[in-house]
């Protein structure tokens, strides 16, 4: 095989160059070959529109995957959430790794936790997943609070906090555990407050299709249980019709019983930005052979939540 060096598309963001780097270091530990990162600005990283508007979809994908095609990089590192559901047919997701922590997070001022935040405190997120399943709690308990839009890197958001514009912002633990920054986190939410969006905490590693020899090193990075569980959630928001900046999370866990695993819960939820309708759904069954069994898994679980009227509670997204 060649030595000659691999090139790495990843965007620019410290996020971005923190996975890539590990990635980088992964891949060349199977390839034997070393791997220099090409960097790449999307759409998404010189946009100032919020998500929501520029329709989230692919924003931070497009650049990349053009680079990929024009034969300008060997592979594509993406956060697996920021990653449109229709995959091209001349691109593969040659290795899952094995996925972090998918939780969302609270930063909040003085330490607090999501539940001790006073009344009318000021909670900042750009997305509506977040937004909508914060607000229900919020309605549920008798919290009081503030959602209130923002974007930005992840800097930028916790800076929010810091200079006492908000009392609180919510972002991935993965993301703050890949920049360093996850000792800065005063909670984290429990799934059964907020679903993380499909995906969150995984990251994808893509190449062109023709590409036999790297796609057979890299499907040594990949972790088959997070493929199982990803595809499935991807399944139900690709069922949903609804993009990664639609109100949808979804979450695939293994239950065990001591050691052994025993089956495969995939939740789903989807609700309106201010909390006031929800429809939240769990299916619980044996552990996913294929694929094709755990999209089919994301279907189901999708056409149940379609049928208790889910498409009404996506706003703006195609119904
Ligand atoms: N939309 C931006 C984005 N894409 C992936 C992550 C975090 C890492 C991950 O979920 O893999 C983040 C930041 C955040 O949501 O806080």
């Amino acid at each position: 095989m060649s030595t000659k060096a691999l090139r790495l598309g990843t965007r620019r963001s410290k996020l971005a160059l923190a996975q890539s780097g590990r990635v980088a270091e992964a891949v060349s530990q199977v390839t034997g070959r070393p791997v220099e990162l090409v960097e790449i600005t999307t759409y998404g990283d010189v946009s100032k529109e919020a998500l929501a508007q520029i329709g989230g979809t692919g924003v931070f994908v497009t650049a990349l995957r053009e680079a990929l095609l024009k034969g300008e990089v060997d592979f594509a590192v993406h956060s697996l959430k920021d990653l449109p559901t229709g995959q091209p047919d001349e691109l593969v997701l040659a290795a899952l790794p094995e996925r972090e922590d998918p939780r969302d997070v609270i930063v909040a001022r003085d330490a607090l936790k999501f539940t001790d935040l006073p009344p009318g405190a000021r909670i900042g997120t750009g997305s509506p997943r977040r937004t909508a399943q914060l607000n229900a709690y919020a309605r549920a308990h008798g919290l009081d609070i503030e959602t209130v839009a923002i974007r930005g890197n992840i800097d930028t958001r916790m800076r929010f906090v810091r200079d006492g514009e908000l009392d609180a912002v919510v972002l991935a633990a993965a993301g703050l555990q890949r920049i360093g920054r996850i000792d800065e986190v005063t909670d984290f939410l429990s799934v059964d407050t907020v679903l993380p969006a499909p995906g969150q905490g995984a990251l994808a590693i893509e190449c062109t299709a023709d590409n036999a020899d790297l796609i057979a090193a890299l499907g040594e990075l990949d972790d088959p249980f997070t493929r199982v569980a990803v595809t499935a959630e991807r399944s139900l928001l690709a069922a949903l019709e609804a993009g990664c900046s639609a109100p949808v999370g979804a979450l695939a866990d293994l239950l065990a019983d001591g050691q052994i695993v025993k089956e495969m819960r995939l939740r789903g939820v989807v609700g309106t930005t201010d909390g006031s309708r929800m429809v939240q759904l769990s299916t619980t069954g044996p552990v996913p052979e294929t694929y094709d069994q755990a999209m089919a898994l994301g279907r189901e679980l999708a056409a149940e939540m379609l049928a208790q009227g889910a498409a009404g509670l996506m706003g703006e997204r195609a119904q």
